[in-house]
């Protein structure tokens, strides 16, 4: 931490808590929705696709010290589904998963109110019983969705799951830590769920400025602004084939200081021509689509206008190849 960060908290004491969290849970949880309605800011970028948080994306909670409470901050790592493996992409992303985890303090398990609990939950449960000393806190999502008898009933069976999943030797107790039902899109109980959370971060000094919600670089931030556009309106099967990278980032040359221009150049990574077609749609209108989107969310993160050049690529099985996982920043 650098000696910035602490001139920005005058008020920082030896009481302060900061920690990690990271949420896991399957594809559509609400995982994203709930980082940020908990930060107050889009960071992560949601669809309702599943699998489409693939980088871990923090969102940075501030609670500034009051009288009742030290100062806090709650730093939340967001990482893709974990899921069980169909492919290597997907055996990556496990893998990284289970490694960002094992370095946060607590770990968010979200599980849908709306949906029964499955072989994908206990999956889930599971591999976090392979870290025994990770405390794991149940938060039952999209409680709007459903009335209170049937909250009810998934609250007892969520409670189930965790005593029978997470009981490895070494853990402090059998079950989840706490188990707590939200809503983030009314946002009921957001304020529990980060109440709860810090409670269990440990005494540190702040870890980032309080101005600071994501330490995403850019380029990654854009690359999912694309993604998230490409993936509006097609079909089931494309999701897990479409990559995006950010080739270059550039000022324009020759523009007046008060009217600059930022053009971005980017690929879209896609398996087959066939789906190379479907993204480029007729005489290029779908790609027109996704590219004024796209710089909509691009405009708004940068604050700057920006020129987006979009090309799309078939980059031939890369799920399945190691050497272009690589490439593609996996
Ligand atoms: N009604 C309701 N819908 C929600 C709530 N939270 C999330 N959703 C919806 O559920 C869908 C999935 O939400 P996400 O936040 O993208 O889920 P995720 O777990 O991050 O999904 P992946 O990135 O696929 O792992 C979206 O359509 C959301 O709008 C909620 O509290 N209430």
């Amino acid at each position: 931490m650098t000696d910035n960060v602490l001139q920005e908290f005058p008020e920082y004491n030896d009481n302060y808590r900061a920690g990690f969290v990271s949420f896991v849970g399957r594809p559509n949880a609400g995982k994203s929705t709930l980082t940020n309605a908990l930060v107050g800011e889009k960071v992560a970028i949601t669809s309702s696709k599943p699998q489409t948080t693939r980088h871990t994306i923090r969102g940075i909670v501030h609670r500034p010290q009051t009288d009742d409470a030290p100062g806090s901050q709650l730093v939340l790592v967001d990482t893709p589904g974990l899921h069980r493996p169909r492919t290597l992409l997907g055996s990556r992303l496990n893998d990284l998963v289970i490694d960002t985890l094992s370095e946060v303090d607590v770990v968010g398990f979200c599980i849908p109110a709306d949906e029964k609990i499955g072989p994908g939950d206990r999956f889930i449960a599971g591999q976090l019983n392979k870290l025994p000393h990770k405390p794991v806190v149940a938060l039952v999502t999209k409680t709007d969705k459903v009335p209170r008898a049937d909250l009810a009933e998934q609250l007892i069976a969520v409670d189930q799951l965790g005593r029978e999943h997470l009981s490895s030797e070494g853990r402090q107790a059998d079950g989840f830590a706490s188990i707590i039902p939200v809503s983030a899109v009314r946002g009921d109980q957001t304020n529990v769920v980060t109440d709860e959370l810090i409670t269990m971060m440990p005494t540190s000094p702040p870890l980032y400025p309080s101005g600071e919600l994501t330490d995403e670089p850019e380029r990654v931030m854009i690359a999912e602004l694309i993604r998230e556009a490409a993936l509006e309106d097609v079909r089931d099967e494309l999701p897990h084939s479409i990559a995006v990278t950010v080739e270059e980032m550039l000022p324009r040359e020759g523009r007046a200081a008060d009217k600059p221009l930022l053009d971005i150049h980017a690929t879209i990574h896609v398996e087959r021509d066939s789906q190379k077609a479907i993204i480029i749609g007729h005489r290029g209108s779908r790609l027109k689509q996704i590219g004024s989107g796209a710089r909509e969310g691009i405009k708004k993160l940068l604050g700057t206008p920006i020129y987006l050049d979009l090309h799309v690529k078939v980059t031939k099985e890369w799920q399945r190849d190691p050497k272009k996982l690589n490439r593609l920043g996996f």
